[in-house]
């Protein structure tokens, strides 16, 4: 293993993300996902519990002392054997399928308590000080669902500040280069050459390579944004956006698109794949206008894209202009919305959302 700053924690990372999509895909080929509406009437299934079982699980054998914010909590799964049974197959059966990685993970989940223990250890509070993982264990469940994109996430945070980013997405194209398509309709899950990791350290560069199981072949290839610099190459850019209306003011993020000359439809696709697709320049701009002013950003559904962007040569702040804040505890109470775009075209992008959101 090389010695570069974060090496081990990338590699756990991968291996982890990895082995967690591997059973996000066995659901998805499932009669029954186990899907219950949660408070806020957004869908879980068994694939998000599972696949935060497994991160929780990895994390824990590697770096026990670290605190851990994950999406989803444990309580309904205690008073539900039948779902907890359902997690507890699935978990089995996808570690039993990706043998190789065994040693770095930490061997076998003992019993469907201890997994349950897991789950309910992404509990943190998040902030400030100290090591702090963040876990999607799958962002975009809707699109999840519908054989939409999807991404498993998962980053690093030390003192408030993400060191290492992961993104897991089973249903984009490995193939950097291969054109943006929309979410809406299309199955697009195991079609031959579908499955990518994007990876960033601090300092160290943006990657992707293939998702596979088990050891990880040096595949990492570096991924940057594309290098858009005039106003000709603005209009000629791609802007990703939600699929879901209520997570994105998606008529604004129009007029912001004709206001810098794109004349391009935007494309609409779930989850931080979109992050990943902008950081590889399959798209350019990633709009996300907030529709409420009570909704906070969680920083789960961010931390690991930030930094992917950032690293692929991007600028990543709110619509204030301010860089987003990981730093305040599980949600970004000091942002609003998220606009990444390029460097050198970030600015002229601001401007844009400022004069049609009136701020
Ligand atoms: N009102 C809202 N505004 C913005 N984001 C929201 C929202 N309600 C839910 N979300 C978040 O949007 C995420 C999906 O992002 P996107 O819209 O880019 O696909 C969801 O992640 P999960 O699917 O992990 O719950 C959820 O956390
Ligand atoms: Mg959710
Ligand atoms: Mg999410
Ligand atoms: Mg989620």
């Amino acid at each position: 293993m090389s010695s570069s700053p974060y090496a081990k924690e990338l590699l756990v990372a991968q291996l982890a993300v990895q082995r967690a999509a591997l059973l996000t895909k066995r659901v998805f080929h499932e009669k029954t996902k186990g899907t219950v509406s949660k408070d806020d009437a957004s869908p879980v299934t068994i694939g998000d519990f599972g696949a935060q079982a497994l991160i929780i699980s990895a994390l824990r054998a590697n770096f026990p002392s670290d605190e851990i914010v994950a999406e989803e909590e444990s309580s309904t799964l205690r008073t539900n054997p039948t779902l907890r049974d359902q997690i507890w197959a699935l978990v089995r059966v996808t570690a039993l399928s990706d043998p190789s990685a065994e040693a770095l993970l930490g061997g076998a989940i003992p019993s469907a308590d201890a997994m349950l223990d897991f789950i309910a250890e992404g509990n943190s509070a998040g902030g400030s000080r100290g090591r702090i993982w963040a876990i999607d264990p799958i962002d975009g469940t809707k699109g999840f669902l519908r054989g939409g994109q999807y991404a498993v996430c998962l980053a690093l945070m030390v003192d408030g500040d993400v060191k290492v980013g992961v993104l897991g997405c089973p249903n984009l194209p490995i193939d950097d280069a291969a054109p943006l398509t929309a979410d809406i309709g299309a199955n697009q899950t195991d079609d031959e050459g579908r499955g990518v990791i994007f990876s960033a350290v601090i300092d160290q560069g943006a990657t992707s390579r293939p998702l596979g199981a088990g050891a990880l072949s040096d595949q990492s290839k570096p991924i940057s944004m594309k290098p858009l610099a005039s106003t000709e190459d603005l209009a000629a850019a791609s802007v990703c956006e939600s699929v879901e209306a209520a997570h994105s003011d998606q008529s604004s993020a129009g007029q912001i698109a004709r206001k810098l000359g794109i004349t391009r439809p935007s494309v609409r696709m779930d989850s931080q794949a979109k992050y990943g697709s902008i950081a590889r320049g399959a798209g350019d701009i990633y709009l996300r206008l907030r529709t409420s002013k009570t909704y906070q950003e969680k920083i789960w559904d961010h931390a690991a894209g930030d930094l992917i962007v950032r690293e692929a040569g991007g600028q990543v702040t709110d619509t204030t202009g301010s860089r987003l804040d990981f730093s305040v505890g599980r949600t970004l109470a000091n942002n609003q919305g998220v606009i990444a775009a390029p460097k050198a075209v970030h600015g002229q992008v601001i401007r844009a959302v400022q004069e049609v959101l009136g701020l």
